[in-house]
C-alpha cells in the first residue's frame, strides 16, 4: 500500500510541502487547514498537475481529521509564522494552545504515525506536541537542524564558489538565535572548512546561519521562509518512510547524552520508519558543549514558562 502523510495546515510551508511530497513520488498527501476550501482548492490545483509532473499521488484536501486515520506520517505545519521584529519565541502564545488541540486531534486518528513539527516556536512546539501526544519520545520530533544545516552549507558554497553537492554541514542545538553550527563538523568531499575558511570568515557564515530565518523574514515582510523549510520537511518525511538509516540533524528527545538529560533539543539522530532510532554523540570541545548547553537550557526555561500558559 502507498505511504500516507497528513500535512497538518496548508499554508505557505505545508502547501509546499504537499507539492514535494506528492511530485517527489514520496506520498500520498492529505492536506488539513481550519480554513474551509483552501486544503481543498489546494489539493485539486497540485492533482491537475499530475500528467505534467508525471505522477499519480493522491492529493485530498480537508478540513476533517477523520481523513487522516492511519497515515504513516503526520507533519504540522498549522500556525502562525513570525513577522519582521518578532523572535520566534513571540508566537508562543499564538502557537501554544493551537498545537495542543491539533496534536490531540490528531494522535485521537492517527495513533501509530510518526509526527514531525515545524510549527514554531520549534523546540517548545515540540516538546508541547509530544506532552501532550502520550506517545513515545522517538515517535515526535521536530524539523529545524536540516534547513539551519542546508542554509550553512548554502552560505559555505557561496563563499567557497564550490557546488553546494560535496558540502556537508552539522548545526546542533534549538531552532534559535543560540543555534550551534559546527565548523569542525562541517567539510568539503571530507575537509573541514576549518582547513579552507578563515576563522573571521567562519564566523560570519555562523552568524549568517544563525539568522537565516530573520533574514527571510525582513526581506518578505510578510511571512517567514517556506521552500528550504518544506524541502527540509520532506527530506524527513522520506528518511521515515524510506527506512534507510539516514543520519539527520533533528529536534529529538535527549534521554541522556551531551550531558543533558530529558530534553528536546537538535542533535544527530538516526532517522528510520519508527522515528528517532538513535542519537549520534558527537564528541564536542568545551566551548562547543558549553554553546550547545546555553541554548538547550534556554529552550528549557522556555518550556518551563510556557507550562502556566497552555490548557
Ligand atoms: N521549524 C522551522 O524551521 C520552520 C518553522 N516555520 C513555522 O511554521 C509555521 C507555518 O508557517 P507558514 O506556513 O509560513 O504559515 P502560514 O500562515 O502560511 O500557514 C499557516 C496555516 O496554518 C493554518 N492553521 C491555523 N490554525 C490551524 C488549526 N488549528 N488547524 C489547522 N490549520 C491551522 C492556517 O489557516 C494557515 O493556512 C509557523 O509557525 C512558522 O513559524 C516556518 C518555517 C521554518
Ligand atoms: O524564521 C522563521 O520564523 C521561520 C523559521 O523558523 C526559519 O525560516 O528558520
Amino acid at each position: 500500500m502507498s505511504s500516507r502523510v497528513a500535512v497538518l495546515g496548508a499554508g505557505n510551508v505545508g502547501s509546499a510541502l504537499a507539492q514535494r511530497l506528492a511530485e517527489g513520488n514520496i506520498a500520498d498527501v492529505v492536506l488539513l487547514d481550519v480554513i474551509a476550501g483552501r486544503p481543498q482548492g489546494l489539493a485539486l490545483d497540485l492533482t491537475q498537475s499530475r500528467l505534467i509532473q508525471g505522477h499519480d499521488r493522491q492529493i485530498l484536501g480537508t478540513t476533517d481529521y477523520n481523513d487522516i486515520h492511519h497515515v504513516d506520517v503526520v507533519v504540522i505545519t498549522a500556525g502562525f509564522p513570525r513577522k519582521q521584529g518578532m523572535s520566534r519565541d513571540d508566537l508562543l502564545k499564538l502557537n501554544g494552545n493551537l498545537i495542543q488541540d491539533i496534536t490531540r486531534q490528531a494522535v485521537a486518528v492517527a495513533p501509530d504515525a510518526v509526527y514531525v513539527v515545524v510549527t514554531n516556536p520549534l523546540d517548545v512546539m515540540t516538546h508541547v506536541a509530544w506532552q501532550v501526544s502520550g506517545l513515545p519520545p522517538q515517535k515526535v520530533m521536530g524539523m529545524a537542524g536540516v534547513l539551519d544545516a542546508a542554509r550553512f552549507a548554502a552560505f559555505i558554497a557561496l563563499e567557497l564558489n564550490i557546488s553546494v553537492k560535496d558540502i556537508r554541514a552539522m548545526v546542533l542545538g534549538g531552532h534559535g538565535d543560540l543555534m550551534v553550527p559546527l565548523p569542525r563538523y562541517s567539510s568539503v568531499s571530507g575537509i573541514p572548512i576549518t582547513e579552507l575558511l578563515p576563522a573571521a570568515t567562519i564566523d560570519r557564515l555562523i552568524q549568517r546561519t544563525r539568522h537565516g530565518g530573520a533574514e527571510i523574514v525582513n526581506l518578505l515582510q510578510t511571512g517567514s521562509a517556506f521552500y528550504t523549510p518544506a524541502a527540509a520537511a520532506a527530506l524527513m518525511v522520506e528518511a521515515i518512510l524510506s527506512n534507510q538509516a539516514r543520519l539527520l540533524p533533528v529536534c529529538a528527545y535527549v534521554e541522556q547524552a551531551y550531558n543533558l538529560r530529558g530534553m528536546y533539543v537538535g542533535v544527530p539522530a538516526r532517522i528510520d520508519r519508527q522515528g528517532v532510532a538513535q542519537i549520534v554523540e558527537l564528541s564536542l570541545t568545551e566551548s562547543e558543549l558549553q554553546a550547545l548547553h546555553a541554548s538547550a537550557y534556554a529552550v528549557q526555561g522556555v518550556i518551563a514558562a510556557t507550562q502556566s500558559l497552555l490548557n
